[in-house]
This record gives C-alpha cells, structure tokens and sequence, in this order.
C-alpha cells in the first residue's frame, strides 16, 4: 500500500483533474512553478476568499475503494455545514487505465469554513481519502492546491499551482469501464466476487454456482435466440410465445438459480453489481449450452443488457459522450457463448411508457431511472446498438404483439434456418 500511495502521490503533478460542473466536465491540473494563466472554470462561481476541498477515494483494495465511494457522498452530506455544494471529481494520468480515482469536489460554506477543514481533517486521517484544500492567496486569478497532510516529509507544505488543462481525447471513466463496470472474462468477474467474500457473505453461494471455467466455444444443435430491449418493450410477452410457437426452451437472465441473492447485489456499487450479472451470464451460457441439445432455446436479456446498462450507468451527458463505434468497450467477451441471433426490440418512449404503466409487476430501481432519466435511457439504447458479436437485428416492438411474433418468426427462420 505505502509503495502505491508513493507512486499515486509521485505523479501527483502529472495528473488531470476533472469536476463535473452541471453535468459538463470542466479539467484543471496542477504544477510546481506559478504561471500566469486564468483560473481554471471551477472557480469561476467561487467567490474571493472562499475555500474549496476535494476529496478523493484511494485504497490499493478495489472492492474497499468502490464501496467506500458509494457511501461517501451520504457521509459528506450527512455532517459537512448545509451551505457547502458537492460536485462529481475524478483524476487521471492521461492515457493510463487504472489510474482514475473519484471522489468530489466541493465549496466550503463561507469563507471561515473551518467546521468543513475540521471535517475533512477527520475524514482523512480515518477513511481512504486524499483531501486537498484551494486557496486564492492574493485574491487573484491564481489558485493554489495543498494536498493533506500538510507538509512533505522535511516538514515543507506541497503547495501546488492549479492551472487549466485540456479535455483528454476520451474522458477516462471511458476506459475505467473495462472490468470495473464491464467485464470481459470470467475471471476478472469472478475475482471481483472472491474479493467480496469477507464483506458480503452471499457472494459464497454465487461462486458456488459458477461452472468451473467459461467455454466459448460450443455447436449447439438448435439455435439460440436473445431478445433484448429496454423494459416494457415486450421481451416477456414475446419470448414466451416465442418458446410456445418454437417448442424452445426459456431462459431468463439472471439465471434463476441467483434469484435469492439479486437485490442483494443490487444494493452493491458498480464494480460488484456488475460482476454479478457478468457471472449470471456465464451460468446462463451453460444452460443455453446445454438446453439447444434438445431443443431451439430463448433468452430474456443476456450480455447486450449487462453491457449497456453498465455503460449507461456509468457515463453521463448525451449519447455522444459514450465511447465512439467500434471501441473495444463493446467487444463481445472471447468467452462467453454468443446466441445464434440476437433480437433488439424498440418502441417509441410514449408507447413504452403506456405499456410500463398497464405492466402490472413494480420496477426496479434502473426501470424507474429509465424513465426520469431521459439521457440514462438514451444512452442505454445506443449502448445497445454499438455492441458487436452475434448477428443484432432491430425489431419494431409497436404493432401488435401477435404482428412482432410473426415478424421474428421469420427472422428466426430467414437467419437460423429453423
Ligand atoms: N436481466 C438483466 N437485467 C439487468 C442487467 N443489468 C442491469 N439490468 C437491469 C435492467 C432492468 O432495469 C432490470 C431488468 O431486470 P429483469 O430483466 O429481471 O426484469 P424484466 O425482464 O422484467 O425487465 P423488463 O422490464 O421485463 O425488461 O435489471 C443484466 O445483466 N441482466
Ligand atoms: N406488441 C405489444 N403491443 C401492445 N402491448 C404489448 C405488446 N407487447 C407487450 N405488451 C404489453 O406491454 C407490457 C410490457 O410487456 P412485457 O412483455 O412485460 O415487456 P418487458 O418484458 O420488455 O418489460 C405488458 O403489459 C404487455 O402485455
């Protein structure tokens, strides 16, 4: 740990700092020497004479950090003065993955802001946080940062000067996501469960339903067929009649064997959720594996939905701001089965919302940030229609629900010769 935080704290000047101001990322740095530039934009609302912190999560344990960073928004908010305003912070050396760390940045309440200082100091000699307090110490454009504790080790304070810095070609979180919010293997997923064992005992039971490796390859004899689709589009209605007009088997993904301990993950941060639904993938492959031996099988949601929803969830802004066609984050895992075909149902937003509204079963926590989060929903569909791997066709889910099981139907017989 002493050798990481070394390295972490040794680069310190080299990083990128990024504060998501109204939901736009806004980037400064940090170097020894003054320069005369302007203030970078995140003080542009700070008055003269404010302070302002950041605070970011680090620990050499992943699952420690990731943790530590859902809880932490809730805790600052929970004892830091009423007036003080959080705001989303990441820092990153550019161009090197795993090298982002998240945490916040925020204004103190009033210029004394000593009930924040003593809070923070608190923070961080108990929890896994590097806190850095601003200054503007001539009441100029010029800001300084001083990274806690206060002093190097001969004693002398590591004042930094904060400059304005360019917007990286791909905003890290970009590249964060492989294996940390997407997961391309088995074993990167399952790593992430074997080291949640001594905090979530559950995770136990998971691995114990996991099949001993991942096996890509696989000639089954019937086709398998996913129907994916954001909810309320129609996958339950169409996959069940889709296995009483094919005699196929029916999956549901997760697998019903992690019933039990779904909306227990569900509670977990990215990293863990993530990799939970990655497993069930795998354990959904086996049973895909061996169900098209006897028959055609179809599947509600399988590796487009763990996909674009952890992308969705994520990234912020537009759908311009995910990762651009063709980036390796929609590679299909080398080894995870790919279906036959995969079927993407769309439907106009007020149609989907009617249907929502007429389903009778609740939603989930994602379901209802669907709908209140319009650009969530719009990134999750494009996330959708970026993913490569198996054959992906698009389905209009608006006319009747006998008219799109016909349409697949001749889908199925047109790509799978069945
Ligand atoms: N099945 C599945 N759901 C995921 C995954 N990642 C996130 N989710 C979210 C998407 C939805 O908000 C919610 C859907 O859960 P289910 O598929 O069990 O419910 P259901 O099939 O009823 O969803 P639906 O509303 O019918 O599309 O879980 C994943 O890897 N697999
Ligand atoms: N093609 C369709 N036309 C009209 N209503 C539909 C159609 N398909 C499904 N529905 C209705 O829309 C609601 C959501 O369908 P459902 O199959 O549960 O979607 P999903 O599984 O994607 O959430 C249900 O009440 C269902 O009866």
């Amino acid at each position: 740990m002493a050798r990481r935080a070394a390295s972490l704290l040794s680069h310190w000047s080299s990083r990128v700092f990024s504060v998501e101001l109204d939901g736009a990322p806004t980037y400064f740095a940090v170097r020894e020497k003054r320069r005369g530039e302007d203030a970078p934009r995140v003080f542009d609302a700070v008055r003269r004479g404010d302070r302002c912190f950041s605070v970011l999560v680090w620990s050499s344990d992943r699952v420690r950090s990731a943790r530590f960073h859902a809880q932490l928004k809730d805790r600052l908010l929970g004892r830091l003065p009423a007036g003080c305003r959080l705001s989303p912070m990441s820092s990153f050396l550019p161009n090197v993955r795993d090298s982002l760390i998240k945490g916040y940045f925020l204004k103190a309440d009033s210029p004394s802001s000593s009930p924040t200082e003593r809070l923070l100091r608190d923070f961080s000699q108990r929890d896994p946080l590097l806190v850095c307090s601003y200054l503007n110490p001539d009441n100029d454009q010029v800001w300084t940062q001083q990274l806690w504790p206060d002093a190097d080790r001969d004693g002398t304070p590591r004042v930094l000067y904060v400059v304005p810095s360019e917007a990286p070609q791909e905003h890290p979180s970009t590249l964060n996501l492989i294996n940390s919010d997407v997961f391309y293997s088995f074993e990167e997923a399952q790593a992430v469960l074997k080291q949640c064992g001594d905090i979530i005992p559950e995770a136990a039971s998971v691995l114990e339903l996991l099949p001993s490796r991942a096996e890509a390859r696989s000639e089954p004899d019937f086709p398998v067929i996913v129907v994916e689709g954001l909810d309320a589009t129609g996958k339950t209605t169409l996959t069940q009649a889709l296995r009483d007009a094919l005699g196929a088997a029916l999956l549901p993904s997760p697998p019903r064997c992690l019933s039990p301990w779904r909306a227990r993950f569900d509670q977990e941060p990215p990293l863990i959720r993530r990799a939970f639904y990655a497993l069930g993938n795998y354990i959904t492959a086996e049973n895909m594996r061996q169900e098209a031996t006897k028959a055609p099988v179809i599947v509600d949601r399988y590796w487009h939905s763990t996909a674009a929803y952890a992308i969705g969830t994520a990234l912020s802004g537009p759908p311009s701001s995910l990762p651009a066609e063709g980036s390796e984050v929609y590679r299909w895992p080398g080894d995870l089965l790919q279906p036959s075909l995969v079927v993407v149902l769309t439907l106009d937003g007020e149609e989907r919302k009617r249907r929502l509204r007429n389903r009778a079963q609740g939603e989930t926590e994602e379901e209802q940030q669907l709908d209140h989060n319009h650009l969530f929903r719009l990134r999750v569909e494009e996330a959708y229609h970026r993913i490569r791997g198996p054959a992906c066709v698009t389905v209009d889910a608006g006319p009747s629900a006998d008219q799109v099981l016909q349409q697949v139907l001749l889908l199925i017989r047109d790509k799978c010769q069945l």
